[in-house]
């Protein structure tokens, strides 16, 4: 029904994104979504559970476990130090062969190499929110892939330079994907708001929003075990 005002259905001319940003929108199918919705209840389950990273003495508002390497500001490190210091879990080949198959989709040149080491997924209740930030903790220039499931976000995609504009504001909905690389790999971008009650009935769940971030850390665990640090 809304798709009878959208802006493609009234004519309107959308500004093009930054070169380097893709949106591909409904790219995951429902029953695709749904085993992503069940596979992050399997990681929630343990070993480290879910969690609200810090950002100095802050609490951030979505709720995130990771895969492979364990995301907290602004660092990497193979246990969740912030959390119980457990060990995350391995980063699965299906994630793997998914961000690839996302790059293919954004017509990514590189997509059969892409190799993302960490996946961190955040939880959004109909509250929560992302302010403006660079994902620059990581090594590698390769591009990030983030999917989106359940309810509908405001994402704002911005510039290089500062938080400022220019930038556009773009709803990301159930399985849309979105992959930032090259020129526009450390734009600011953030979530700006949660559209509650919009998540499709059949996408795998019930409230909230579900994003999935694939990235290449481009780091490596040093022989005695410990993580590099920045
Ligand atoms: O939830 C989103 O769409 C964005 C997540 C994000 O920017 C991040 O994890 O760094
Ligand atoms: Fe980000």
């Amino acid at each position: 029904m809304n798709s009878l005002f959208d802006d493609d259905a009234l004519g309107i001319e959308r500004p093009a994104l930054p070169d380097g940003a893709v949106h591909v929108p409904g790219w995951l199918t429902r029953e695709q979504q749904r085993w992503l919705a069940d596979q992050f209840r399997r990681w929630a389950a343990g070993p480290v559970p879910p969690h609200s990273p810090m950002v100095g003495a802050h609490p951030m508002s979505v709720q995130t476990v990771c895969l492979g390497w364990h995301w907290r500001p602004y660092t990497y490190s193979r246990e969740a130090v912030d959390v119980n210091g457990r060990r995350v879990l391995a980063m699965p080949e299906s994630m793997v062969r998914l961000g690839r198959l996302a790059l293919g989709a954004a017509d990514h040149p590189q997509a059969a190499e892409y190799t993302p080491d960490t996946l961190v997924a955040h939880f959004y209740d109909r509250t929560a929110k992302m302010g403006m930030h660079q994902d620059r903790d990581e090594r590698s220039a390769a591009p990030v892939v983030s999917l989106s499931i359940g309810d509908t976000a405001r994402f704002r995609f911005g510039n290089t330079a500062h938080r400022g504009q220019p930038y556009q504001d773009l709803d990301l909905q159930s399985g849309d994907l979105f992959v930032f690389g090259g020129p526009s790999r450390l734009a600011f971008h953030g979530v700006q708001k949660i559209y509650a009650g919009t998540a499709p009935h059949d996408c795998g769940l019930a409230a909230g929003r579900l994003n999935l971030t694939l990235r290449v850390t481009g780091l490596a665990d040093d022989p005695v075990g410990k993580t590099h640090g920045f």
